[in-house]
């Protein structure tokens, strides 16, 4: 068993990165890891420092812990070495080997890369759009206005995922109805698929027959978004027939409208296919729907136990919304305390802990040799609660990113600071940054506009006051959710535009 055994020409000048010595055969060093994975990758950096390699199974993994080397890696080296990720089979058919996330840095990645950031998620196209994601957050408070009625708890983890699904469903196709269940299903596998996909061992052995599983779900996707895309086709020729005019009730073109129009054009220089449309519906719903809802909230958890952030929240939408109007997606840019308090949110809870890349050609980093097909992890959330680059890091203090006092004013989530990279960053930055903080902004300042949060213990008792704490443990998963369900009974905060949701 020969670690690294990559044909090297620069190992004898730069060494491997440090690695546990005792490897077994098969599962590599896998047996020193435990889910949540970010923990075991901050326990093994203490013994091997910040950059150390690992075995994952076969395959040899990198691992690196400093917003230093994470820029050596993502911007130095990026364009030479790491611009592609590893490709699970679960994404490969439920993406119709189409996916944007998982396709290597080539000419189709750039084609749709150019596609995605020109013509679907560009500022005029998505504030077109802005009427359908107002509407899925009405959906949402009028949930909440339900329970606070009834007084009833609600498993307040459900909303923000309805809402992103909604809301990437509305976007993308222009309605939510066919679609919504059978894509959540695709988002669950995808998550569960991964994490024995990165088991490597137990991918050989097909365990859990998700092969099996990973078919079944693609016979029942497949015809439920054919059927989308048809009507779509149908509602388009109507429009055609009316030089364009929308229908009544449409808000606006849709993405899939863009992506049916380059179908069609000529002119495009790749020609896109249906396959690669299907692929980037997956793409949306797979990357931006449970990133968006986790991140929700554990902002809404860390509100609860953080009254006088709230409060502070609460007089800040007071003094630039008022109390006549729902605070809107406008509104954001003028709501720095909300936007820090997203920011914060994703410093301690970034929903992707451990960002992925591969590398395809060997290359030094930091005097270490990195081989080529190595999977690099870059450790976003350690750095995140590292008292090296944060003052305070555990405590929950938005103000960090206003006050101009720590060095970490102004920092943000765009992938130029290193310390702070819940999105990534270089080429393959995530591309919905901008929409997911607005949207994630968005819904907290109206959620706390109209509510307060009283969260329910098991024995369906509700606290209230100093007692209303809720548990912040994470669940053992690849991505970073809340161990436990959100249960809360919300409250309708007096003279709250809460009753213009009637209307
Ligand atoms: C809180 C929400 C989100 C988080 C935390 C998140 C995080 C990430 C991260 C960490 C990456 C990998 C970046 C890298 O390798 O440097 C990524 C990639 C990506 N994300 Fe997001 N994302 C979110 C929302 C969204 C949304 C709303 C969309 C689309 C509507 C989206 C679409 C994508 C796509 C297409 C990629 C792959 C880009 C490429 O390979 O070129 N994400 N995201």
């Amino acid at each position: 068993f020969s670690p690294f055994s990559s044909k090297s020409n620069s190992k004898t000048l730069h060494p491997y990165p440090p690695s546990p010595k005792l490897r077994l055969p098969f599962v590599g060093d896998l047996h020193l890891l435990k889910l949540p994975l970010h923990n075991s990758l901050i326990r093994l950096s203490k013994q091997y420092g910040p950059l150390y390699s690992l075995y994952f199974g076969s395959m040899p993994t990198i691992v690196a812990s400093t917003p230093e080397l994470f820029k050596l890696f993502l911007q130095t080296h990026e364009a030479s070495s790491f611009n592609t990720r590893f490709q699970t089979s679960a994404i490969k058919r439920l993406t119709y080997d189409n996916s944007v996330t998982m396709v290597p840095f080539g000419p189709y990645w750039k084609f749709i890369r150019k596609v995605i950031m020109n013509d679907l998620l560009n500022a005029t196209t998505v504030s077109k759009l802005r009427p359908l994601r107002s509407q899925e957050i009405r959906k949402v408070l009028k949930v909440l206005a339900l329970n606070s009625d009834t007084q009833q708890p609600l498993n307040v983890t459900e909303e923000p995922l309805k809402w992103t699904n909604g809301t990437i469903s509305m976007m993308m196709l222009g309605e939510s109805e066919e679609i919504r269940n059978i894509a959540r299903e695709v988002v669950k596998i995808f998550g569960e698929y991964s994490l024995t996909d990165f088991i490597w061992p137990l991918k050989k052995l097909k365990v859990g027959n998700y092969e099996k599983r990973i078919e079944e779900l693609f016979n029942r996707f497949d015809p439920v978004i054919e059927k989308v895309i048809k009507k779509r086709q149908e509602i388009r020729q109507k429009r055609k027939e009316k030089n364009g005019e929308l229908e009544k009730g449409e808000e606006s073109v849709v993405f899939l409208d863009t992506l049916l129009d380059f179908a069609e054009d000529p002119t495009m220089e790749i020609k896109i296919t249906k396959e690669q449309i299907k692929g980037l519906v997956v793409d949306f719903f797979s990357a931006g729907t449970d990133s968006t809802a986790v991140a929700t909230e554990w902002a809404l958890a860390e509100l609860i136990n953080n009254p006088h952030v709230l409060k502070k929240a609460q007089e800040e939408l007071n003094e630039v919304v008022g109390k006549d109007r729902l605070a809107d997606e406008l509104d954001v840019p003028n709501l720095p305390y909300i936007r820090a308090i997203v920011k914060e949110t994703f410093r301690l809870h970034p929903p992707l802990p451990v960002v992925k890349r591969k590398c395809v050609q060997e290359c030094v980093v930091d005097n270490y040799t990195i081989p080529q097909g190595a999977l690099i992890l870059f450790n976003v959330w350690s750095v995140g609660r590292d008292p090296k680059y944060w003052n305070n890091p555990s405590e929950f203090r938005p103000e960090r990113f206003l006050e101009n006092v720590e060095g970490e004013q102004g920092i943000d989530v765009k992938g130029q600071h290193f310390q702070l990279l819940p999105f990534g960053s270089g080429r393959r930055m995530c591309p919905g940054v901008s929409l997911a903080t607005s949207g994630i902004s968005t819904l907290l300042a109206t959620l706390i506009q109209c509510f307060e949060l009283n969260p329910v213990v098991q024995q369906g008792n509700v606290l209230k006051g100093d007692d209303a704490k809720v548990s912040m443990e994470e669940s053992p998963g690849l991505s970073v959710q809340r161990a436990h369900n959100l249960m809360c009974v919300p409250v309708a905060r007096a003279g709250s535009p809460v009753k213009l949701l009637s209307s």
